[in-house]
This record gives C-alpha cells, sequence and structure tokens, in this order.
C-alpha cells in the first residue's frame, strides 16, 4: 500500500487533512518541524519531526514508505512577519519547496497538491477572482507562494510532475467533533482573534477600516470551513491518482461576510458581550477578496458541507472553550 507524505501535517490546516485521510483509510506519514504545529493535532498517523528542506531526510521517507503523493502544506503563513522578514518566507516557503520539489523528482513521486493561497492575486479589480486573474501579490508571503506555483507549473511543462494547486482563501472554523482545532499562537487572524476575546483570552477586538467601499465600511471575505476545504485534497488526491491532468482552483464558497458580519456572529453564537474598537485600516488589506469557485466543483466533483457562517462560528468557538478549559487546568 501506497503512503501520502504530508507536510506541515501536524498544523491547522494539514492536521484536519490529516485526519481525513486516515479516516478514509489511507497511509500517511507527516514531515513536520513543529515551528508553529502541535504533535497532538496528528491523528492516525505517524509523525516525523524535522524540517521539509532537509533533502536527506526528505528522500529516505519517500523510499522507505513508498510514498506516492505529496501533500505540502509546511510554510510560514503571517502576512505582516513576511513584510519585515522576507528572507525567512522566500527560505522556507519558497527554497525548501524547491528542496521538497527535487527530491520528489529524483524518487519518481510525481503527484504534488500544494497549499497556495488567494495572496497571490493581490487586490483583484473588482474584489473577486478567479483562476486567470493576474497574479499580483503585493506582499512576500504572497510572492513566496507563486514562487512554488511557479516551479510547480514548469515541472509540469517538463513532464516530471502532476499536480494540483489549491489557493485557500480566508480558512476558518474547527473539526465539528472537537479532536483538532486552530491552536496557533498569537493569532492575527480576524475569526481566530474574534473567538479568543468571546472566551476572555484578549481584552477586546479590533475593526481594521470602517471606510472601505463595501455596504457596512469593512473589509469582505470569502470565509470557508476547513473540513470542507479538507475534503478537496482528498478530492485531489484521486484525481492525481486516476491520472487527471495539474489543476489551479481556488478554494472558497463564491460569497463573503464583512468584518462586521463576522464579529456580529461570534456574538450572537458565544452570548459575549465584545468590546470592539474601529481602528484604521491595516496596511496591504484589500477591500473585498471573494473566490470565483465554480472551477474547484465543475473539475473536482467538490460541493461544500458547511457554507455556513454561524457553523463555523459554533466550530471555531468550541475549540476555543476547549483550549481556555485546558489552560485552565494547567
Ligand atoms: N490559514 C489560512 O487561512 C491559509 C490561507 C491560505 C493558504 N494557507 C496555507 O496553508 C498551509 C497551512 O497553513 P496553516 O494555517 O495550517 O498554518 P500552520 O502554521 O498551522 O501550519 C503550518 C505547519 O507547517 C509546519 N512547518 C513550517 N515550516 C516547516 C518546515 N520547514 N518543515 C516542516 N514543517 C514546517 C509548522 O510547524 C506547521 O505545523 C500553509 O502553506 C499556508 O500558507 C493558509
Ligand atoms: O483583528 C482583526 C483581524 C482582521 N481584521 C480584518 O478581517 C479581514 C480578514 O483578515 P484576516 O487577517 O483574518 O485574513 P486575510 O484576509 O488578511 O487573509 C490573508 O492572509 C491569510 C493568512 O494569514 C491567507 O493567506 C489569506 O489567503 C490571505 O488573504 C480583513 O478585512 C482584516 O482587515 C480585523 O478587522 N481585525
Amino acid at each position: 500500500m501506497s503512503t501520502i507524505l504530508v507536510t506541515g501535517g501536524a498544523g491547522y490546516i494539514g492536521s484536519h487533512v490529516v485526519q481525513q485521510l486516515s479516516e478514509r483509510g489511507e497511509r500517511v506519514v507527516v514531515l513536520d518541524n513543529l515551528v508553529s504545529g502541535f504533535a497532538d493535532a496528528v491523528r492516525g498517523a505517524e509523525l516525523v519531526v524535522g524540517n521539509v528542506g532537509d533533502q536527506a531526510l526528505v528522500s529516505r521517507l519517500l523510499t522507505e514508505h513508498k510514498v506516492d503523493a505529496v501533500m505540502h502544506f509546511a510554510a510560514h503563513t503571517v502576512v505582516p512577519e513576511s513584510v519585515r522578514d522576507p528572507l525567512k518566507y522566500y527560505g522556507n516557503n519558497t527554497c525548501n519547496t524547491r528542496n521538497l520539489l527535487a527530491c520528489c523528482v529524483e524518487a519518481g513521486v510525481d503527484r504534488f497538491i500544494f497549499s497556495s493561497t488567494a495572496a497571490v492575486y493581490g487586490t483583484p479589480a473588482g474584489g473577486v477572482a478567479d483562476e486567470d486573474t493576474p497574479l499580483q501579490p503585493i506582499n512576500p508571503y504572497g510572492s513566496s507562494k507563486l514562487m512554488s506555483e511557479m516551479m510547480l507549473r514548469d515541472l509540469g511543462t517538463a513532464g516530471a510532475m502532476r499536480y494540483v494547486i489549491l489557493r485557500y482563501f480566508n480558512v476558518a472554523g474547527c473539526d465539528p467533533l472537537g479532536r483538532i482545532g486552530q491552536s496557533t499562537p498569537n493569532a492575527t487572524l480576524l475569526l481566530k482573534v474574534a473567538c479568543e476575546h468571546a472566551v476572555g483570552k484578549r481584552p477586546g477586538l479590533a475593526i481594521f477600516g470602517t471606510d472601505y467601499d463595501t455596504p457596512d465600511g469593512t473589509g469582505i471575505r470569502d470565509y470557508i470551513h476547513v473540513e470542507d476545504l479538507a475534503a478537496a485534497h482528498l478530492r485531489a488526491l484521486d484525481h492525481l491518482r486516476t491520472d487527471g491532468e495539474s489543476l489551479t482552483l481556488n478554494c472558497g464558497y463564491g460569497h463573503g461576510y464583512s468584518v462586521r458580519e463576522v464579529i456580529d456572529t461570534v456574538r450572537r453564537v458565544s452570548g459575549a458581550a465584545l468590546q470592539v474598537t474601529e481602528q484604521p485600516r491595516r496596511a496591504g488589506d484589500p477591500p473585498m477578496l471573494i473566490a470565483r469557485a465554480d472551477r474547484l466543483r465543475q473539475r473536482l466533483g467538490w460541493t461544500p458541507r458547511h457554507d455556513d457562517l454561524e457553523f463555523i462560528v459554533r466550530t471555531a468557538l468550541a475549540w476555543e472553550r476547549h483550549l481556555a478549559a485546558r489552560d485552565a487546568a494547567r
């Protein structure tokens, strides 16, 4: 039986994908250096603690485990940090991906699923991006991911790799059964920050920008539940295993919510009286970023199961309560 190598499988999104893979009976080996992941998030798979840029280690894993496909989540992901320290991002997200790809080519592993991001589009005109929208990242994080996409495209042209590039929009929510979740320390993402405030972990919450040209003046994003996103990865794997061609696909629901709508939902679901301040726009934030996501449905037969902001918030909040109870017990 062949194995899937999942890099970054101890992180937020990777751990949800690993759980779905193992529930389906797939054999999985996770490679994660735990810089932002957690060993106890890896369920149903072997965890190897190491760096994805370590070519000797990766080559050994590919052959010893008879790997037939790689899912590559390992990366640094904090946009403002990438602006302050771009080489950290090019090093981990681009150079390490290059090393990983070199090992795959050498070992003849030619199925690759890559975690890309809506950040490759930058600030698309009209706030809606399809996969052919010009790629104009406005921060090093987005650029570091785009360079990895380019390597994959060129390997595809050279006949050395078939790939599915998944461009995630705003990923949110957690395992509905509460087994794993988003534990990222010092989170900056709106939904996580709002849930942390709702459970008392933060004293307040800021809205960054109330003067956008949107119906309520705040930024609009396309929030996709992590379980739906994980399901897209399993479909991508099946596509490559049945000799499907290389694809680049947006992952979102095709509609969005404003910052105020997200905060109102967290307030309603949690019952907490949130302390919300209005602050100036955060540098580099587009007013609106929504996926045109028809291609994902058409090409992989994916249909979302959790396209419901309230459900997303409920699952995120349940995990936040679990973390708060765990911390209180320590
Ligand atoms: N969270 C989002 O909304 C979002 C949106 C778009 C794209 N993405 C992409 O999805 C992927 C997963 O993101 P996440 O939100 O789960 O982040 P995360 O930080 O929770 O997960 C990343 C994982 O990669 C590991 N890692 C990092 N560098 C490594 C290295 N050199 N070697 C081995 N392991 C390493 C970390 O320890 C962590 O477990 C990333 O590639 C990210 O760029 C995330
Ligand atoms: O405390 C906060 C945090 C965020 N926001 C606003 O909420 C919206 C969403 O912001 P997030 O920080 O949650 O997410 P981004 O839209 O910045 O997401 C970007 O960064 C992510 C990773 O950090 C992914 O890569 C994603 O694809 C990329 O577009 C934005 O309008 C932002 O200004 C607030 O008002 N207050």
